[in-house]
């Protein structure tokens, strides 16, 4: 690596999308930021902008077989602003890695045996690891000589107890077949944790703070001090709340049910509770704007799906509240999170007890910026905190190889 390269690729492989942000870590600027978007489908979806250099954000459609096609297109697209992959400046790759088992507690540089455990845990992620696996062999095919390095979903659970971490079943079939929680969206419930304290004017180590990432994946955190005490997602990124295509929580029989009552096989009832179950499964509709839109013609079978959602959301936050005694802050991220006013509204309505309240007025205000939208008597902060997975792997790739 040059002395002078400073840029820091990160590609957040998603099932059917790829998110990419090329940072430079000197001031910890965005040069171009993008997203490919329904990749194996008949028409995919590229929008990218070239920040560097002051162009207008470019979308095309065309069909993006795989996330293989789909980071070439973006290599091209980096490269026509001469900002390609080929650039001396750039200094490694970071890949957002979302199960990292028991194994990776920090970010990592990649290797064959690194890769290969990655490979392992398919089974345990089967919607995001493969994805994440062909990102990282394309970017090394295409600069064989960078470093490319792993930053895992799961390690900042990793501080999780093991009273918190350990399902209550038969402890040497858990151990010999590593099934316990490791919770996954760690980079964004990390940097979302810190930010929420920022925002409190707080040292990290001094706020408890409840994060509830509601993208599409959804999952929520109890974050005690600065460490994770509990998440919401389990073995797999199935558990916990409703998701746009995913169950969440269900009695685990419900999985014998279907196999000894409605004859389906292990993958029919996986594909059914990760792909079509959820808002999508509830609904027809995975995206919440679109559900919100059906309620206000006064679709019924919409506004059951957003009940539904709901009441498992304040399910999440009463018990987190309980496990971590007290509450400083409430945090609302990702693409839900950041944007649906009437899902924050209606989650925290009627825990005041707990001492959650929101104002109305501050919950209306369109921003990028984290803010309160609590009013000023409630005891706890009820605040939304925009996420930036990309940048957080960036800075922590950067920390591992930069100069
Ligand atoms: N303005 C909005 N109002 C309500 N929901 C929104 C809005 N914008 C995005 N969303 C929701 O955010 C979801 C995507 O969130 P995101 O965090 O990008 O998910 P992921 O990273 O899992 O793809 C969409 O499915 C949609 O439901
Ligand atoms: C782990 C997970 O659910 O990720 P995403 O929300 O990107 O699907
Ligand atoms: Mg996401």
């Amino acid at each position: 690596m040059t002395a002078n390269a400073t840029r820091v690729l990160v590609l957040n492989s998603g099932s059917s999308s790829v998110k990419y942000q090329l940072l430079d870590m000197k001031d910890g600027s965005r040069l171009a930021v993008g997203l490919v978007e329904r990749i194996g489908e008949e028409t995919s979806r590229l929008s990218h902008t070239p920040l560097a250099t002051g162009g207008d954000k470019r979308e095309r459609e065309a069909r993006i077989a795989d996330h293989e096609e789909a980071l070439k297109a973006v290599a091209d697209e980096l490269s026509a602003d001469g900002l390609g992959l080929d650039s001396p400046e750039l200094a490694a790759i970071g890949h957002r890695v979302v199960h990292g088992g028991l194994k990776f507690t920090a970010p990592t540089v990649i290797d064959d045996a690194v890769l290969k455990e990655i490979e392992r845990l398919v089974p345990v992620a089967p919607l995001h690891n493969p994805a994440n696996i062909t990102g990282i062999k394309t970017a090394q095919a295409l600069r064989p000589d960078l470093p490319q390095v792993a930053v895992f979903d799961t390690a900042f659970h990793t501080t999780m107890p093991e009273h918190a971490a350990r399902y209550a079943i038969d402890v040497e079939t858990a151990d010999a077949h590593r099934i316990r929680r490791y919770g996954f969206h760690g980079t964004s419930h990390a940097y979302v944790s810190r930010k929420t304290a920022e925002l409190l004017g707080k040292a990290p180590e001094d706020v408890n703070v409840i994060v509830l990432h509601l993208g599409n994946g959804a999952s929520a955190s109890a974050v005690a001090s600065g460490r994770c005490v509990d998440t919401s997602m389990g073995l797999t990124p199935l558990e916990g709340l409703v998701m746009g295509t995913r169950s969440g929580d269900i009695d685990p029989a419900v999985v014998f049910h279907l196999k000894r009552v409605a004859g389906m096989d292990a993958d029919e009832v996986d594909e059914l509770l990760n792909k079509k179950s959820g808002l999508v499964g509830l609904c027809g509709d995975n995206d919440m704007r679109e559900i919100r839109r059906r309620i206000d013609e006064g679709d019924q079978r919409a506004a059951l799906a957003f009940d539904i959602y709901i009441h498992r959301l304040k399910k999440y936050i009463g018990a987190y509240s309980a496990v971590l005694g007290r509450v400083d802050a409430v945090a609302f991220t990702a693409g839900v999170g950041e944007n649906a006013a009437p899902v924050r509204e209606a989650a925290v309505k009627g825990l005041e007890e707990l001492g959650l309240a929101v104002d109305a007025d501050l919950n209306a205000v369109r921003s990028d910026a984290a803010r309160l939208i609590s009013p000023e008597y409630a005891r706890v902060a009820v605040a939304v905190v925009p996420t930036d997975e990309e940048l957080e792997i960036a800075g922590q790739t950067y920390a591992l190889v930069g100069n």
